[in-house]
């Protein structure tokens, strides 16, 4: 893939820099990125905020996530590096931990119905979270829906900021894929949502007609990853609680069928995920923004990477972390962060420490942030 190209460029160790930034087990992996040595940094953070340098001595061409880069500038190159950079080092950081998998009984049971279900749908509606839009794809989607119509949305999109849902807005339309950006807490979108799904099925009662039968309402199907959050997009929708909405995944369990008006009737279904998930990286973005269920990763692990992610997005940084915890973050492994803040905290309990941070990330307290950025629609293939 192009990007691998791109990247397989920058995957030089530093030749001045010798503490990578990467999860603290694996000592031999390479690193795109690498920070000031363990002195250099803890003199810089006295004085002022550590500088992230990346390979080659490049500095760190962040720009923030206020900022809206997607005008074909060399800072929007950087910027796309960057995140590339980031999605590299992820996917090394992933490799030494213990590889997440999480399909429970109900999925397994529901996944064969739905897709039965998928059939008799006149539109569907594939919900993602819009944090991590490309980890909260099914591979299988595609194939299971063939050329159905299909409407997409990124609910969330009060996790995000102002330039990621730019973004991923302009990525989308560059593809002629419909996007509506949802809140199903707050409802936001969802009427956009409803009258979307009836103008593209609109030809479904022409037909009928035609064939002198009477119009029935439209049936539009509403799927996605777990938590992302089908059932509050509905009951935002319905002004009633018809389908069980928690903030865990798996609370929806069983295909369940609402009426909304004469015209228009959902499917609520539960969160469908891939039996086995390849992309492991994607796999610990699903545990930091919740989406997985926690029994199938470890806290401790999954906040320390957070920790390394973090460090590395300009909006939160390092300095953020440390000012957050008031506690020093030498040296730049995102485990031994974890380890502090348990001490400092917790009495040394790591998990509750790594749970704070995890909770933290998810109430927003280093503010909105994306952790995927579209990737460059002429290099990768759009899934
Ligand atoms: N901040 C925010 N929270 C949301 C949004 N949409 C849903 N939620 C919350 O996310 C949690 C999960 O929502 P659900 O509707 O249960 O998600 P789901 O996709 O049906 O989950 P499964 O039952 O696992 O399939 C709930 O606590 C919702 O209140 C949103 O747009 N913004």
């Amino acid at each position: 893939m192009a990007v691998q190209v791109q990247l397989s460029s920058l995957w030089l160790p530093s030749p001045t820099v010798t503490v990578p930034f990467v999860h603290c087990k694996s000592k031999t992996k390479p690193s795109t990125t690498s920070l000031a040595s363990s002195a250099s940094l803890s003199s810089s953070l006295s004085s002022s905020a550590p500088i992230i340098q990346t390979v080659g001595g490049k500095q760190s061409s962040w720009h923030g996530g206020n900022s809206n880069n997607s005008n074909g500038s060399i800072e929007a190159y950087e910027e796309e590096c960057d995140w590339a950079d980031l999605d590299a080092d992820l996917y090394y950081w992933t490799k030494s931990l213990r590889p997440v998998q999480w399909y429970p009984g109900h999925i397994a049971k529901t996944e064969k119905e739905l897709k039965d279900q998928l059939k008799l749908m006149d539109v569907v509606i594939e919900v993602r979270d819009a944090r991590i839009p490309l980890s909260t794809t099914h591979p299988l989607m595609d194939q299971w829906l063939g050329n159905r119509k299909r409407i997409l949305v990124l609910n969330r999109e009060d996790m995000i900021s102002m330039a990621d849902r730019n973004a991923w807005a302009t990525y989308f339309a560059k593809q002629g894929t419909k996007v509506i950006f949802s809140n199903g807490q707050l409802g936001m979108g969802t009427m956009k949502l409803s009258r979307l799904a009836k103008a593209l099925a609109s030809d479904v009662n022409v037909k009928r007609r035609s064939k002198g039968l009477l119009p029935r309402a439209v049936r539009a199907g509403i799927v996605g990853y777990p938590n992302v959050g089908k059932s509050s997009l509905i009951n935002r929708l319905l002004k009633r609680r018809m389908c069980p909405a928690a903030p865990r995944p798996g609370v929806t369990r069983v295909l369940k069928w609402v009426r909304f008006g004469k015209d228009l009737e959902f499917l609520d279904s539960p969160g469908i995920i891939p039996m086995r998930i390849s992309d492991q990286a994607a796999a610990i973005k699903l545990a930091i923004c919740d989406d997985i269920g926690e029994r199938s990763y470890d806290v401790a692990d999954v906040a320390a990477i957070l920790v390394q992610m973090l460090a590395r997005i300009p909006t939160v940084g390092i300095t953020a972390l440390q000012n957050r915890y008031k506690i020093d973050m030498d040296g730049t492994c995102g485990k031994t962060f974890v380890q502090k803040l348990a001490l400092h905290l917790f009495n040394g309990d790591t998990h509750q420490a790594a749970f704070r941070i995890l909770t933290d990330f998810r109430k927003g307290k280093f503010g909105w942030i994306s952790l995927e950025r579209p990737p460059r629609l002429s290099l990768t293939a759009v899934p």
